[in-house]
């Protein structure tokens, strides 16, 4: 625990820095800044007049480029996309002040520590960061993960830890090794389902929300809707840059197309025995000692819709084969995943994505249901066709290491949903709220 005169004093003296003034770099500075921190930052040098100009209420200050920021700071955070980690710290560590710690924001911290191992003078400490949710969430309650990499003074630490605690998050204290086998495991194969359902319906040309109460209507539906819109609403650059830089994520969103194409194998080949063989065994490993109770139900979902439409009388919701949800539960039984004991350490959609899934698997019938809905019902097969293609093209993507179809494909998709996007961010952040405060309440 540091004392409050240290604490004081630290404000008066320390400087904190950001390189890489986007959504991440924006949301730390204010932070910091509103916490009485003094805060200098930058974007690339080319934005420095525009950011200033955007900048003039905030109470950080904008400095020209990394190499004025980095030199009168105690404490640098890069925030720039994961592609350019390298180049950008090798641009400018030497200007790094002596004696200074030095962290970074990308989601995956590898390539990271790497670059600052190469690039840094030796007397600079290395603690490096990674809030676990995206920009528009409070960061009050979320986990946020620390990671002590090289630190020859015990206070850097501490300092770090005392700057963060601004953000009045929960800090989960790892490894970089540790953050990187996680966050593959949680957070890149969340985004490969929701990837590949936004894919499967661009490709059908369809609005989900547009069509009745027929298909994807529900509480479920909302989930797998929202979230995905959400995701793309984002920059390319995030999901790219964590799926590609994580080897570990390579493995983890190939066994997620794996499973996609071998389920809808035996939905076609109408093989039921075997199936629900496969998805029993898959229940049991992953929610068999689940005692808690649910983290969702689909009655709490029903009021995020992006529908305008009103059910009338006598009107019918198909049973969907959920195949994007049964593909998870089937890759965590393969990989040997229990998705449970990264809870601590997971972002808001994993937590969604795990909380429906686990309301399909644990309510009485709901699995037989779908079960019966994969082998007999023909209203998703087409769907779910699509969904299987767009898994296996981003897990080649993935594995391509191909930054630029990622953005082409990426982008297409986003440009398809565009109108939809700021309606569907506000209805998804209520939605989020909900989502989060019932966990909480069922998880305490
Ligand atoms: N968005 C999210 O939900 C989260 C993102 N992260 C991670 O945080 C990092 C930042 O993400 P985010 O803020 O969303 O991304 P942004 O693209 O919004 O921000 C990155 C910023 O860095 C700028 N930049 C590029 N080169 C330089 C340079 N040489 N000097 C200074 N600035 C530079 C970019 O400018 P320009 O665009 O003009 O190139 C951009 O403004 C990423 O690594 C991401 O993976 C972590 C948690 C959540
Ligand atoms: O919650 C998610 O998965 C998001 O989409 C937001 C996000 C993106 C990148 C990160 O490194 C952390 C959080």
């Amino acid at each position: 625990m540091v004392e409050q005169g240290l604490i004081e004093e630290w404000k008066r003296t320390k400087t904190i820095g950001i390189i890489g003034m986007g959504d991440m770099g924006q949301l730390y500075a204010r932070k910091f800044a509103q916490n009485g921190w003094k805060v200098v930052c930058c974007d690339r040098e080319e934005n420095y007049l525009k950011l200033q100009n955007n900048c003039l209420d905030e109470r950080y200050t904008v400095l020209k480029n990394g190499h004025f920021v980095s030199r009168i700071s105690d404490y640098v955070i890069y925030s720039v996309e994961a592609k350019l980690i390298d180049k950008i710290v090798g641009e400018y560590s030497a200007s790094t002040k002596i004696g200074a710690i030095v962290g970074g924001q990308t989601s995956c911290k590898s390539p990271e520590i790497k670059a600052f191992e190469k690039h840094l003078p030796p007397d600079v400490d290395i603690v490096s960061v990674h809030s676990l949710h995206g920009p528009k969430v409070n960061t009050e309650g979320q986990p946020l993960v620390l990671i002590k990499h090289r630190c020859q003074r015990e206070e850097s630490f501490e300092f770090v830890e005392t700057v963060m605690s601004s953000l009045k998050s929960k800090h989960v204290y790892l490894t970089h090794e540790e953050h990187d086998k996680i966050t593959a495991d949680t957070q890149a194969v969340t985004h490969a389902a929701f990837l590949s359902m936004g894919v499967a319906w661009y490709k059908k040309q369809l609005y989900p929300w547009t069509i009745g109460v027929n298909r994807w209507y529900g509480g479920f539906e909302n989930v797998k809707v929202n979230i995905s819109l959400r995701i793309f609403s984002n920059k390319w650059h995030v999901y790219a840059g964590l799926a590609i830089t994580n080897p570990a994520a390579h493995q983890q969103i190939m066994q997620y197309a794996k499973s996609a194409t071998e389920l809808f194998e035996l939905f076609v080949q109408n093989r039921k025995d075997e199936l629900t063989r496969r998805l029993s065994a898959a229940r049991k490993f992953v929610f068999g000692k689940q005692e808690r109770p649910l983290l969702l139900d689909d009655s709490i979902l029903e009021k995020y819709s992006l529908s305008q439409h009103e059910p009338q009388e006598g009107e019918k919701t198909l049973p969907n084969s959920h195949l994007s949800l049964l593909a998870i539960v089937d890759s965590w039984h393969q990989l040997q995943i229990n998705p449970y004991d990264h809870i601590i350490c997971s972002t808001p959609l994993f937590r969604i994505f795990l909380g429906v899934t686990e309301y399909l698997f644990m309510t009485p019938d709901l699995l037989a249901t779908t079960i019966d809905a994969a082998i007999n019902g023909d209203a998703f097969r087409a769907d779910d066709l699509e969904f299987v293609i767009a898994a296996r093209s981003w897990s080649t993507i993935v594995s391509f290491e191909s930054y630029d179809l990622y953005k082409r494909q990426f982008e297409e998709v986003q440009e398809f949903f565009k109108p939809m996007l700021p309606e569907a961010n506000v209805i998804g952040n209520e939605m989020i709220k909900t989502i989060l405060r019932h966990c909480d309440e069922n998880s305490t």
